[in-house]
């Protein structure tokens, strides 16, 4: 619009700051700005530009921001919040079979779901998460927490052979998670997934049924894939093969496939992912913490897999700090490879936002800035000394911003945090009611299994 001629309203206009738009050119507009209608972003580009054509009674300051899509946290459980840091130091089946399924038999029920998830979102939106992808136990829990924080979100039950706190059969299960699917179809924010637990812990039969729910929905089948050595060697034994071949006889390797860990899969088998379209999700935090292995993240990015990034629960993390996550992302495959120039700044940021929403099927919801996206961003505040002064904005998400850097946050054009004051959760509530529920987890530790 020209000088004097009407202004254009929008419900949300960002003026000024650095906008990172993660879109496949890594378009970056120094002096930006971005105006939202509804549920999307309608237009981004000059702040000078805009000051001439919009207006809106949601005016943000973007001066001295980051502007960038909200990150994608690709693999948590959210309610394991409740037993952040109750096992610690210990290899994987260890920590599984005698600490963590103890602990949940004798403590997930749907209250600890809802608080627990809550607690999650709380965390983080304050880190500048606005979509998960979630796996556990009373998954509708979870899908109404999502809801109530105005988080995006791809959830299912988890499927195991043997009773968890809400499913007494693998049949329950199935239900359970068929029930979730007709419930939320259609939701502008959540998504069903079908998601048994790992090839470890499902039938062969489980697994067919599970193929077969995801295939009649048309949704996604993920499962934790290979997480260390000895499940490869266990999977080898049981199965007679290896683990990519046996998903393969059963039909499962399809761009629907989402796989969590992948820490042992070889040089033959991300081509197979490749090919086949299979997308998996890197948790290097918990790979260390649990010493599960280095998977060959920069292997299967090199190779064209679509790989995502994930914290895994608050029992093996113990933080859902996406930040820090990249952090370890980006330093991990160096160390290893000693090779500074594996896993790149930008790449990183990149497994975060855009291929986090890919690997989800939701590459054309989130995960970039474009006009017709949905309105999911975060702004960040550069002016702190940590982060002073900035060359390159990417190796700032990187190697020195934190969650706690995030200053606003907004999820399908609604605004959830507004210089760090969450606007849809009841942040000292859920801190209360986490602590009541710890003090029975507390008690249940100590009586004998
Ligand atoms: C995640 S819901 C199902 C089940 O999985 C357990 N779990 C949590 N983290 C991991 C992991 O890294 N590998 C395998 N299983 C995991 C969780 O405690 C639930 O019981
Ligand atoms: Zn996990």
């Amino acid at each position: 619009m020209e000088d004097g001629a009407r202004l254009e309203t929008v419900d949300g206009l960002i003026l000024g700051g650095t906008i990172l738009c993660l879109d496949e050119a890594m378009t970056v507009i120094e002096n930006g700005a971005l105006a939202i209608v509804g549920d999307s972003i309608t237009a981004i580009g000059a702040e000078e530009d805009f000051r001439r054509k919009f207006t809106s009674p949601n005016l943000i300051d973007g001066t001295d921001t980051l502007i960038m899509p909200g990150l994608i946290n690709s693999h948590t459980h959210a309610a394991m919040t409740c037993f952040r840091g109750i096992a610690d130091d210990m290899h994987l089946m260890d920590w599984l079979t005698n600490y963590i399924f103890p602990a949940e038999s004798r403590n997930v029920d749907e209250e600890l779901a809802w608080w627990g998830s809550l607690l999650a979102c709380a965390e983080m939106i304050k880190s500048g998460t606005t979509t998960f992808c979630d796996m556990y136990i009373f998954e509708e829990e979870t899908a109404k927490a999502a809801r109530t924080a105005g988080m995006r979100c791809l959830l299912g039950e988890v499927l195991f052979d043997f009773p968890s706190p809400n499913a007494k059969t693998p049949s329950e299960g199935l239900a359970y998670t068929r029930k979730l699917l007709e419930r939320w179809s259609g939701d502008p924010l959540i998504r069903v997934a079908v998601e048994p637990h790992s090839l470890y812990t499902c039938s062969r039969t489980l697994l067919l049924q599970a193929r077969d729910l995801a295939e009649e929905f048309q949704v996604p089948l993920a499962l934790h894939l290979l997480e260390n050595l000895s499940e490869k060697k266990q999977l080898q034994k049981q199965l007679g093969q290896e683990a990519v071949s046996y998903l393969e006889e059963l039909g499962c390797l399809n761009e629907r496939l989402i796989a969590f860990h992948c820490v042992c899969l070889e040089e033959k088998e991300i081509r197979i992912f490749r090919d086949s379209g299979c997308k998996v999700v890197y948790n290097p935090e918990s790979n260390m913490k649990l010493a599960s292995g280095f998977a060959p993240v920069a292997r299967m990015i090199q190779e064209g897999v679509c790989v995502g990034l994930g914290t895994d629960g608050c029992a093996s993390n113990n933080s859902l700090d996406m930040f820090q996550e990249m952090d370890t992302a980006a330093k991990l495959e160096k160390v290893r490879h000693l090779d500074p120039t594996l896993m790149p700044a930008e790449t990183v940021v990149a497994m975060a936002t855009r291929q986090g929403a890919r690997v989800l099927g939701m590459g054309d919801v989130t995960g970039c800035l474009k006009a017709g996206k949905k309105a999911d961003l975060i702004l960040i505040d550069l002016n702190r000394p940590h982060l002073t002064p900035m060359y390159n904005p990417y190796s700032h998400l990187v190697y020195a911003v934190n969650g706690s850097d995030v200053k606003t946050v907004f999820i399908a054009g609604n605004m959830v945090m507004k210089d760090r004051k969450l606007l849809s959760l009841n942040e000292e509530e859920i801190m209360r009611q986490v602590h009541r529920i710890a003090e029975r987890v507390r008690k249940s530790l100590r009586k004998p299994a």
